[in-house]
């Protein structure tokens, strides 16, 4: 099982004042595969993605990446690593084409370097690509801001795929998506998988969770308890009393 382990933390703790977001996170997510982090609100899946993308330092605890330590590193070392994130408020730039938002996600100089107009062909065509991918390319010159929640979500995803990383974590992919995109992103999820690229997703969509996933990790209160394939995790009671509260 060793040569499968990807993301992995040990013991990650982080407490925001007296709330305690990570209580001693030890898990494992797999390396090619497609991993989900479940958990009722609050249980502290979002500061995980930040603690392990470096976005915010845990007090404690370690993160490796394919056996390597990552624990504090910066973000852009982390992204260096090979793994990418989008965000439950998803993040793009409002008044950018969607084209040039694919492009500033590589762009060297990163916005400043967009803004002269640095790209080469090879990286439009690349961006292009993504928007095809997506099934948003007929969107490529309209403002982000322009777009639907779900279109902006998928044109965030494809900014990140973009900078190409092995891994990528996406956070609430689902979160105020129309039921016909759902479906997309479900399936690209599974296509993009089987090219290769390793998966976190951190979703309350069970249907969506359900039907993507080969692992499943169950948080409540900053660890996780309980851990394994859609099938078992359906029927653990520990996962049930974890979203009724009891
Ligand atoms: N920046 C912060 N300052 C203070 N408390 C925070 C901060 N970020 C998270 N918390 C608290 O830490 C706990 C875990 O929050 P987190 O957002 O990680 O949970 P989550 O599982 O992602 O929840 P949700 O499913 O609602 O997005 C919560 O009690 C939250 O209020």
């Amino acid at each position: 099982m060793s040569g499968l382990a990807g993301l992995a933390t040990e013991g990650l703790t982080k407490a925001f004042g007296g709330v305690v977001a990570l209580d001693g996170a030890t898990v494992t997510f797999r390396h090619g595969q497609v991993n989900a982090l479940i958990g009722p609100n609050g249980s502290g899946k979002t500061t995980f993605f930040n603690c392990v993308t470096g976005m915010i330092r845990p007090d404690g605890g370690r993160t490796t990446y394919r056996g390597q330590e990552i624990t504090r590193r910066a973000p852009h070392a982390i992204a260096r690593a090979g793994i990418g994130r989008t965000f439950q408020l998803c993040r793009v730039f409002p008044r950018m084409s969607a084209l040039d938002n694919v492009l500033a996600a590589v762009r060297p100089g990163g916005l400043a370097g967009l803004l002269r107009g640095a790209h080469t062909r090879a990286e439009v065509d690349r961006a292009r690509g993504w928007l095809t991918r997506l099934g948003i390319e007929h969107l490529a010159d309209a403002e982000a801001r322009t777009m639907s929640w779900g279109q902006q979500k998928l044109l965030e995803l494809a900014g990140v795929l973009m900078s190409d990383p092995e891994t990528v974590l996406l956070d609430e992919p689902a979160g105020g998506v129309n039921p016909a995109l759902l479906d997309r992103i479900g399936s690209l999820v599974r296509e993009l998988n089987a090219e290769g690229r390793t998966f976190v997703i951190v979703e309350h969509n069970m249907d969506l969770v359900m039907s993507v996933s080969d692992h499943i990790v169950v948080f409540d209160r900053g660890r996780p308890i309980a851990e394994g394939p859609p099938s078992l995790i359906r029927s653990d009671e520990r996962v049930l009393g974890a979203y009724l509260g009891v």
